[in-house]
């Protein structure tokens, strides 16, 4: 059984946060803000076969693998979920996912809909699943030429893959617009508080409420 301590002493099942968009509508961002200001709050770092960006570090934003090395990780069981996204191999590693949770952490995933499907398939009573729309197609656009991380001809690939990503929104507990994102970042903030407080996975809750029975008929 995994546990985590809530912040109120009740005991509860980790969960995993899982964060799902089309490219560039601000996963990244969002998840930074956080991991910033939400502790006992991991991200799940990801197995990559794409090239590393400028910018990025290996091991903190992706581990960057090659094809023989990531299909090596498939065959061994060492992804949690796998799936091809953009003609690259993207996974996540099982061992630290199992890791946080085993010590009371709950996990941050920035994956798309095909690793959301499978992640819930294997645990979906601790899976939350949230899904980021961009405000418009060309505030979409703007924002992957400002990241300015990629070629015109990866930011043509992204936006023609766009809409089949959007097409997979109702798949989602929750759908955030990243308009400001101050105020998406207070509604995937509230999103995360509210479902660490659910009942079904506050573990502790049955002894909690029997111990304040015991002081009420004291
Ligand atoms: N609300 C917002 N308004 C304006 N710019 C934003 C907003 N949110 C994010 N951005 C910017 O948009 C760009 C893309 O954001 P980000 O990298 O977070 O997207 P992503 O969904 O993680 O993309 P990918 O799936 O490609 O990793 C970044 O330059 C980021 O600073
Ligand atoms: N199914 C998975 N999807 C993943 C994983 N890690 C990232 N992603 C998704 O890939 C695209 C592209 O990411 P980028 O960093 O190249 O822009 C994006 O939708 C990510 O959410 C993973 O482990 N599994």
């Amino acid at each position: 059984m995994m546990t985590a301590q809530g912040f109120d002493g009740v005991e509860r099942r980790g969960l995993m946060f899982v964060l799902s968009s089309p490219s560039g509508a601000g996963k990244t961002t969002l998840s930074r803000m956080l991991l910033e200001r939400e502790p006992g709050l991991k991200m799940s770092v990801s197995a990559t076969t794409r090239p590393m960006r400028p910018g990025e570090v290996a091991g903190r934003d992706y581990f960057f693998v090659d094809k023989k090395k990531f299909e090596k990780m498939v065959e061994h069981g060492e992804l949690l979920e796998w799936a091809t996204v953009f003609d690259n191999r993207y996974g996540t590693p099982r061992a630290p996912v199992e890791a946080a949770l085993a010590v009371g952490q709950d996990v941050l995933f920035d994956i798309d809909w095909q690793g959301t499907q499978q992640l819930h398939q294997k645990a979906s009573a601790d899976v939350v699943r949230v899904f980021i729309l961009p405000p418009s197609a060309a505030d979409l656009e703007r924002r992957l030429h400002t990241r300015a991380q990629d070629s015109e001809e990866v930011i043509r690939g992204r936006m023609s893959r766009a809409s089949h990503e959007l097409s997979h929104w109702a798949e989602y507990d929750y759908i955030v617009v990243n308009q400001n994102v101050d105020d998406a970042f207070a509604e995937v903030q509230s999103i995360l508080k509210a479902e660490r407080l659910k009942r079904e996975r506050r573990t502790g809750l049955t002894e909690f409420v029997r111990g304040l029975q015991r002081q009420l008929e004291k």
